[in-house]
């Protein structure tokens, strides 16, 4: 079968959103890990996992671009760019230019923007990102330690980061379905918008949204969007009734371990959660500046803690003051990239000490950590909380988790593990 929908994903937790939403939908999909080089795995629906939201937009376009090509190149009929539900980006970039430079690869002219998530409490009303009962910039999300999202009018947003205009599918259209959302869509293009940005407040408007993209050469958004899609491929008979078949991954083996370098709210209480119930370690990246003694001090704590029957987590995770403490030493990048360096060597370390089943916690970390660990693609597994499955790894073969800093239930670190206990 060939390939219907390409992927190209701007960091590894929403890559792992998007397939496990398409697997969910009943397509054979597999994550890839960078620009593909050779072949592309055999597969409905291929995503590219990048780590491009923070890189400078030149080399955001350029590997979009490239993952972009090989895609159109094992037959993708559409392509979809994912970023993240709550639009995660700065006023350079990266949506915009990745978009623009996409749009124009595939000769098109428009396209629609809905990083909307009702499962995990993102809406878009009247063009404004939601996370549950509070606009987006009063959700935690105006301190993230690198995309602070300040301003939750997404039309204003993206309208910054490209030349092209940027127009709105409101609520009251969306609400009467496809054909309106269609009809719509066409209007704005017709009247020059480049982009749309499309209301969405339930799965039931974004089945339709996704309907009525169905002829679109470009789908940009979240993973909600991307539900729509595979019955879009099985209308037009390419698809086979496959039924939400989740990849049967490997046993469970091995030890475990969380390495958390997300600091959203969602994530830190997590840990708070975790660490009366496992053996928990703090990184203090402020005390000790330096990756390599980061990871070492981390590594000679795990000796004699890692476990089977319950994982370690070892989280450099902190409230904005920390955050920002760090920041004003070290510079923003820097201070993110020695934390993600750190993490990636902490990871690596501990596989190399027989820890098999490993959450990752935060996106950036994720793209770190799966690097190091010489990840090349991931199949995707049974679904712990909405947006994280576990995975299994290849070729390290072992079990990834791969969380996204805003997903998951207080209790998400134990949870993993039980659903994934050590066989044998
Ligand atoms: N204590 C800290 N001080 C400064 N930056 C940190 C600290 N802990 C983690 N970070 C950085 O914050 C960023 C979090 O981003 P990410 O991993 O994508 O999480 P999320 O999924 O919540 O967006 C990473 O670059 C990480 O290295
Ligand atoms: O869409 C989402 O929210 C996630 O799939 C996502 O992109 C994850 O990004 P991080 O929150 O940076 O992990």
């Amino acid at each position: 079968m060939p390939l219907l929908l390409g992927c190209i994903a701007d960091d590894f937790t929403g890559a792992t959103d998007l397939a496990n939403t398409l697997v969910r939908g009943g397509m054979r999909a597999v994550q890839v890990i960078g620009v593909p080089q050779g072949a592309l795995p055999e597969a409905d629906a291929v995503i590219v996992a990048l780590k491009s939201r923070t890189a400078p937009p030149r080399e955001a376009v350029a590997e979009s671009l490239a993952a972009c090509e090989a895609l159109l190149a094992a037959g993708a009929r559409q392509v979809f760019f994912k970023y993240c539900s709550t639009f995660d980006s700065t006023d350079e970039g990266n949506i915009g230019p990745v978009a623009d430079a996409l749009l124009r690869r595939l000769d098109a002219g428009f396209a629609l923007a809905c990083p909307a998530f009702p499962t995990n409490g993102r809406t878009i009303y009247q063009g404004h990102l939601f996370v549950g009962s509070v606009l987006l910039n009063e959700s935690g999300m105006e301190n993230h330690p690198l995309t602070p999202m300040r301003d939750p009018n997404l039309v204003r947003v993206l309208g910054r980061q490209t030349d092209g205009a940027v127009g709105l599918v409101p609520y009251a259209v969306v609400e009467q379905g496809a054909a309106a959302i269609r009809r719509e869509m066409t209007r704005l293009r017709e009247s020059g918008r480049r982009y749309a940005i499309v209301d969405a407040l339930t799965d039931a408007h974004l089945l339709a949204i996704g309907e009525a993209a169905e002829r679109h050469p470009l789908i940009t958004g979240g993973s909600g969007v991307a539900m729509g899609l595979p019955a879009n491929f099985r209308r037009a008979g390419l698809l086979p009734e496959r039924g939400a078949a989740a990849a049967a991954l490997p046993p469970g083996r091995g030890l475990a371990a969380v390495v958390a370098g997300s600091c959203s709210r969602a994530t830190l209480g997590q840990i708070g959660l975790v660490r009366d119930a496992v053996p928990t370690l703090e990184l203090d990246p402020l005390a000790t500046p330096d990756a390599a003694a980061l990871a070492e001090q981390a590594l000679a704590w795990a000796a004699g803690r890692l476990a089977a029957d319950r994982p370690v987590v070892i989280a450099a995770s902190a409230p904005p003051e920390k955050v920002a403490a760090l920041q004003a030493r070290l510079g923003r990048e820097a201070a993110g990239a020695l934390v993600e360096q750190a993490l990636a060597a902490v990871a690596e370390g501990l596989v190399a000490r027989g820890v098999r089943r490993l959450v990752v916690a935060g996106g950036e970390t994720a793209g770190a950590v799966v690097s190091r660990l010489g990840v090349r693609a991931l199949r995707i597994g049974a679904e712990i909380d909405p947006g994280v499955p576990w995975t299994y790894a290849e070729p390290a073969g072992l079990h990834l988790a791969l969380k996204s800093g805003n997903f998951g239930a207080r209790d998400f670190f134990l949870k993993a593990f039980a659903m994934l206990p050590a066989e044998g």
